[in-house]
């Protein structure tokens, strides 16, 4: 999907990034940007949320994970955002406010940082109802410099990964396919190739892996 190029905000690493991020219309308020498994699994208790997307980024499979989707011996993948002028990845921005700011950030930094090797960073959201009254937002990115990082690979290659992956939140086929679910109910303006090669490479696999009915109970 090409795009103007983005004004990318990156802001330095701030140990508050509310102060940052304060939603001008609701000085208490945090935008969250979720565009992996905090799509459809945030887990923290919100008060708005939209679906949109950011420019300037590429969403891709490239962060390992030994915990939520992998073990130490066979780590899963689970994605985070690359730097593309080009790039649009879509999710979903939720609003903390009040005392949900806290307890957000506190358990998103077990979750995303701590377990997941990601750091936070300030983007721009384009809410998909109202694109011409963009949010700051906190994205939590996984870069390359983390030790879990695995960077690219080829789709099927990613897809083989996925298929033989689990850890304490699922199987990382269960996290592959959520996301396309969410993608398939933004509409057809939300374009993923890289999810949808990977999906694709999946399917033509899955049969060589078990049969249908087994596959559907590793979900
Ligand atoms: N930061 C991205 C990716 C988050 C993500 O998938 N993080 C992993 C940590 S490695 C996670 O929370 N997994 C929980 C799960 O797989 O259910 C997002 O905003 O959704």
């Amino acid at each position: 999907m090409k795009q103007e190029s983005a004004a990318q905000n990156t802001p330095p690493a701030s140990p508050s990034p509310s102060l940052h991020l304060q939603d001008d219309s609701d000085p208490q308020a945090l935008w969250i940007f979720g565009y992996g498994s905090l799509v459809w699994r945030p887990d923290f208790a919100y008060s708005d949320s939209r679906v949109g997307f950011v420019r300037g980024y590429s969403r891709r499979f490239w962060q390992g994970d030994t915990f939520h989707r992998g073990s130490d011996k066979m780590p899963g993948r689970v994605v985070t955002l690359l730097e593309d002028h080009e790039g649009c990845t879509w999710g979903v921005a939720y609003q903390v406010r009040g005392e949900q700011v806290n307890e957000a950030l506190k358990y998103l930094n077990v979750r995303e940082a701590v377990l997941g090797g990601y750091d936070t960073k300030e983007v721009t959201f384009y809410p998909q109802d109202s694109p011409d009254q963009p949010l700051k937002a906190l994205a939590y990115v996984a870069t390359p410099q983390n030790p879990g990082y695995l960077g690219p690979a080829p789709e099927k290659a990613i897809a083989t990964q996925i298929l033989a992956c689990r850890g304490f939140s699922g199987h990382n086929l269960e996290y592959l396919l959520r996301l396309a679910d969410f993608m398939q109910l933004c509409g057809p303006q939300a374009q993923d190739e890289h999810l949808a090669a990977i999906v694709d490479a999946v399917g033509t696999m899955l049969p060589c892996f078990c049969p249908t009915e087994q596959a559907l109970a590793l979900v």
